[in-house]
């Protein structure tokens, strides 16, 4: 256990003010300057505000459990958890803070951030650089090396611009909360996983009182910029670099919004934390944009697709490669193919029966119900063909209380980077029209931030049952590059519907969805 020496650092202070939990509380205030030392003790790094010449501390906070937000070019907010030694007053504590001037508070948050992170107790560094004493919930679902990859993605710009250029996505959320002001306007909004902060730039906007932006990756500096770069908003958002499972906040949200959904939904297993963020931060009956969200899933008939993966195993058919028999893998080969979900956007033309679909309300679902989703299925055939496997998508509601609207990932509908997801079997089911086919759909998440996915389905010829499972990895799907199809000239297809999806392929998102 290392401990690394700094000499103690001090600040003059203007005034503080203790922010009381209730008002029958005594606040602590001192309206004269007062000095704030960084230092460590017992230990571990403290803050302590005090006069100069005192000794003692008026008050002390320890740093491994504080957070210091930024209210404005000159104020600060310092909030310390309920600890151990604070028992008999069971909630977190905040000081609001008055510098001099705005180099004076940089320097502050500077010298926070240093004695914060740099003074390792009894936690390790994490590979970011920063301190964690205790493992967070999101520590113990997740593999460190998954969370490192993904946050690693997320902090690039270029990810985040492909998210920006999906102007279906993008455009979605700001009309859905442009038009729904009246949700947004005076209130707390917290952005759940900030991204670039374009989202909370949104909903100030809309006029939100003030957005805590929060987000895990590198990104969050780059919020940041963006964020001071736009002036009439900036004021009212703060960026908060860190998990949401870890992070507090001085204020309770009236909203939450985010952008937590993954390929098929809940690849990622964002929407956990979306969820962990609404019990943490949310107010009782408060909104979350989105609000709902819907698996859609559907049986395909799909030829091309099926003998394209199918024929991707013949290479280990060569029995003199080299001199070298391949032949004793290519069952696994075969099976590989067959156990990655392909991602691509294809024609609705090719279902073979009405879709049906699995609701997960964000407002109610506990977090644990999201390890494992069952869907049972049951559908009618409207054809005679060929059954390749199970294609399905996503949709999300933003249930504002002016306009409620939906951001759709179908096929047919114009194409977002999410695409579509079909999992093809390596035994294709025979089916005739009005034929019942049944199954089961199940994900089952696990620790590098995704979900295996269990698929059987049954259909009955005659007298013969016939049954295809498959086990396929959705952290692993095989990007089919393809363009939005020709079918989008469909006599139904609206005008404005072809002109997104031609700008959508001029602007060009990649396929490439996952971290
Ligand atoms: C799909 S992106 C959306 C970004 C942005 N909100 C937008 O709409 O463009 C999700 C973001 O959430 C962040 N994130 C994911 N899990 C998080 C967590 N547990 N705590 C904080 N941020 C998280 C990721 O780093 C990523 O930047």
């Amino acid at each position: 256990m290392e401990v690394s020496k700094q000499k103690e650092s001090q600040f003059e202070i203007l005034s503080i003010a203790e922010v009381s939990a209730s008002s029958s509380d005594t606040s602590f205030c001192k309206s004269e300057p007062v000095c704030a030392r960084f230092g460590s003790g017992s230990g571990f790094s403290k803050l302590r505000f005090g006069q100069e010449s005192e000794t003692s501390a008026d008050i002390a906070f320890d740093l491994r459990i504080s957070q210091l937000f930024k209210l404005g070019p000159a104020e600060s907010l310092c909030i310390s958890e309920a600890s151990e030694a604070n028992k008999e007053k069971a909630y977190s504590r905040g000081i609001s803070i008055q510098f001099k001037n705005e180099e004076e508070s940089r320097a502050f948050h500077c010298a926070f951030e240093q004695w914060k992170t740099e003074v390792v107790v009894q936690g390790s560094p994490l590979p970011n650089g920063v301190v964690s004493t205790s493992k967070s919930k999101f520590d113990d679902k997740i593999e460190a090396s998954s969370a490192k990859m993904y946050f690693h993605y997320y902090g690039q710009l270029l990810h985040q611009q492909n998210m920006l250029q999906d102007f279906v996505r993008t455009g979605t959320y700001y009309a859905a909360v442009i038009e729904n002001r009246a949700d947004f306007l005076g209130r707390v909004v917290v952005d759940v996983g900030a991204g670039s902060g374009i989202l909370s730039l949104f909903a100030a906007q809309a006029g939100a009182k003030h957005v805590y932006a929060i987000e895990a990756s590198e990104m969050a500096e780059y919020a940041k910029k963006l964020i001071a770069g736009n002036p009439s908003l900036s004021e009212r958002i703060t960026v908060i670099k860190g998990k949401v499972e870890e992070v507090e906040l001085p204020v309770k949200a009236d909203i939450l919004i985010s952008e937590p959904m993954g390929t098929l939904l809940v690849n990622e297993r964002m929407l956990e934390s979306y969820v962990i963020a609404r019990d943490r931060f949310l107010v009782p009956n408060g909104k979350m944009f989105p609000t709902v969200g819907r698996i859609h899933v559907a049986p395909f008939s799909d030829e091309y697709l099926y003998m394209e993966i199918a024929n991707k195993a013949i290479f280990w058919q060569q029995q003199g490669y080299f001199g070298v028999d391949l032949t004793p893998l290519q069952r696994s080969a075969y099976e590989g193919y067959f156990s990655q979900p392909v991602v691509d956007a294809f024609d609705p033309r090719l279902l073979v029966a009405p879709a049906i679909s699995h609701v997960i309300n964000f407002t109610s679902i506990k977090e644990e119900d999201l390890y494992e989703i069952d869907i049972p299925l049951r559908f009618t055939s409207s054809a005679s063909t060929r059954i390749h496997g199970l294609a399905c998508w996503f949709d999300v509601l933003f249930n504002g209380s002016t306009v409620p609207r939906w951001l759709t990932t179908a096929p047919g509908a114009p194409t977002t980077h999410w695409y579509q997801l079909r999992c093809v079997l390596s035994q294709p089911l025979y089916v005739m029209p009005g034929q019942e086919i049944t199954g089961r759909l199940r994900l089952v998440s696990h620790k590098a931030q995704s979900y295996t996915i269990y698929l059987r389905l049954s259909a009955t010829v005659g007298d013969v049952l016939q049954t295809s499972s498959g086990k396929l990895d959705l952290k692993e799907p095989y990007y089919r590059m393809s363009q939005p199809q020709a079918y989008s000239l469909a006599q139904d297809q609206q005008p404005n519907q072809l002109l997104q999806a031609q700008l959508q392929v001029s602007q060009g998102f990649e396929i490439t969805t996952n971290f």
